[in-house]
């Protein structure tokens, strides 16, 4: 499926921005973070346009092709190709975060595992941990941060809606979990947003190992 990009994109862009996803996407997928297709990736590229992956396609395998274009209401642009099923998630955070480029979402074990786990609490609150200041913004490991975990559902409009409230109400929000699915993080480009996702991915695995030690 080709890509038509508006004028206002040039090529060298979008290209650019299609091989950073492609990459990080292959890297994640070696992790072992995107089993079975899952996860989505994207790139803010201007205002009202961003890179994202196709729905569906094998995340360690990705290339160029992969990766389509959308406006800021989660259309496709220039394509016939279908983007991301969680593509508002994307289009959200680029919407109410103007200064964040980048958005990861993943499916690890340990993210799944913890997101079940936490569901009834419904949030995780990290504290101690020197790790937390991997975070932007974070400065100390004294400080808590509250990680939210979300109802799962496969319709977009409500999980858009429970992110909504929670940044509505004021709360600081890096990442939240979405019970039984996975993680959802972003920076202000993708080496900020990797280092978000490694660090919460190490900081879940430790939660899960200290219930487990103290069960
Ligand atoms: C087989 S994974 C189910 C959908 C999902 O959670 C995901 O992250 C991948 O969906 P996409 O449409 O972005 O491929
Ligand atoms: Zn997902």
């Amino acid at each position: 499926m080709s890509q038509v990009l508006p004028a206002t994109i040039s090529p060298a862009l979008f290209a650019e921005r299609a091989d950073a996803i492609a990459d990080a996407a292959r890297e994640l997928a070696a992790a072992g973070w995107t089993p079975a297709t899952s996860s989505n990736f994207s790139m803010r590229l201007d205002a009202e346009h961003a890179a994202i992956t196709i729905s569906g396609r094998d995340k360690g395998k990705l290339g160029r092709n992969d990766i389509m274009l959308i406006d800021m209401h989660g259309k496709a642009v220039g394509t016939d190709a279908r983007p991301s099923a969680e593509t508002d998630l994307h289009t959200q955070i680029y919407r109410r975060y103007p200064e964040m480029n980048v958005v990861l979402h993943t499916h690890s074990r340990t993210q799944s595992v913890a997101s079940r786990l936490f569901a009834k609490e419904d949030v995780i609150r990290l504290e101690g941990w020197e790790l937390q200041k991997a975070i932007a913004g974070q400065t100390t490991h004294d400080a808590e941060m509250v990680i939210p975990v979300f109802p799962n559902t496969q319709h977009m409009p409500e999980l858009v809606a429970q992110v909504d409230a929670w940044l509505d109400s004021g709360k600081p929000l890096h990442a939240y979990l979405i019970n039984g699915h996975g993680i959802y993080t972003w920076g202000r480009d993708m080496a900020e947003t990797r280092r978000h996702l490694e660090a919460l991915e190490f900081l879940l695995g430790c939660e899960l190992d200290l219930r487990r030690l103290s069960a």
